[in-house]
């Protein structure tokens, strides 16, 4: 990665932050220096999770074994203005797992470059990922170039995604989005993702500049 959004200066102060994002300071080190590591097991275990098909022995294992993890976590719950899962810009997607874990190449004002491999946990059918999955970071990247743009903060009124050929896993894929123009508080951000030459998907959305402590 070689660029992530500054998000540093927003704080609890900045009325504009509202109740999206009442306090957002980044870190690098919140979870410790595995932390993303431990993500990209848990990203891992999805894939394998998707792909197997465990005997029932195998499946009572590991159900023991996610019960107790589960319960190491119980007592480190946290708010999602300071969960490393969303605000470690250092890694993948913010190491937010919700997220396919792209990579930022190039994010400012003119916009965002990233890649992103699908893997098996993103499969819709048929070897091909799932179009939500698309969606999905075509709604955070397209997201990051609105705020990027406007310097504000923005929420998603429509996204709408033409699926122009199939999007495949396992593939290195360029993911670029922008701002094609600015109204008032309406920002229309355009987004492709290729794989190659070859056209997979296009983005059409537009991202309201949210209020004064408007959530
Ligand atoms: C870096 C991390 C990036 C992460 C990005 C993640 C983004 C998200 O996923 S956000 C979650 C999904 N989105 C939501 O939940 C939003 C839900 N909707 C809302 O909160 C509100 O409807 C909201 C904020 C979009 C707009 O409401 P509000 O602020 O009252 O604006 P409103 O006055 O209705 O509309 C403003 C303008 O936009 C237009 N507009 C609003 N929605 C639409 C729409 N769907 N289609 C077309 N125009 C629209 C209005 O017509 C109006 O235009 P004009 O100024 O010309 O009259």
């Amino acid at each position: 990665m070689s660029a992530q959004p500054d998000v540093e200066s927003s704080s609890a102060s900045d009325a504009h932050e509202g109740g999206f994002r009442p306090t957002f300071d980044v870190s690098t080190e919140r979870g410790g220096p595995n932390y993303g590591k431990f993500v990209g097991q848990v990203r891992e275990f999805m894939d394998r999770v998707r792909a197997a098909l465990p005997s029932a022995e195998l499946t009572d294992e590991l159900l023991a074994d996610l019960k107790s993890m589960n319960a190491k976590l119980v007592d480190f719950e946290t708010d999602e203005w300071t969960s490393p899962s969303g605000t470690r810009i250092d890694l993948p997607a913010r190491g937010n797992i919700t997220l396919p874990p792209y990579d930022i190449v190039d994010a400012g004002p003119d916009g965002v470059d990233a890649t992103i491999t699908f893997t098996r946990f993103n499969l819709g059918g048929n070897g091909a990922a799932h179009g939500g999955f698309v969606a999905l970071l075509f709604d955070d990247l397209g997201g990051m170039a609105a705020a990027l743009n406007i310097e504000g903060i923005c929420r998603t009124a429509y996204l709408k995604i033409d699926y122009r050929s199939l999007t495949p896993l396992n593939s290195e894929l360029a993911v670029r989005c922008w701002v094609d123009r600015v109204e008032g508080r309406k920002v229309y951000v355009r987004g492709t993702l290729h794989e190659g030459d070859r056209l997979c998907a296009e983005m059409d959305a537009l991202f309201i500049k949210l209020k004064p402590g408007q959530p």
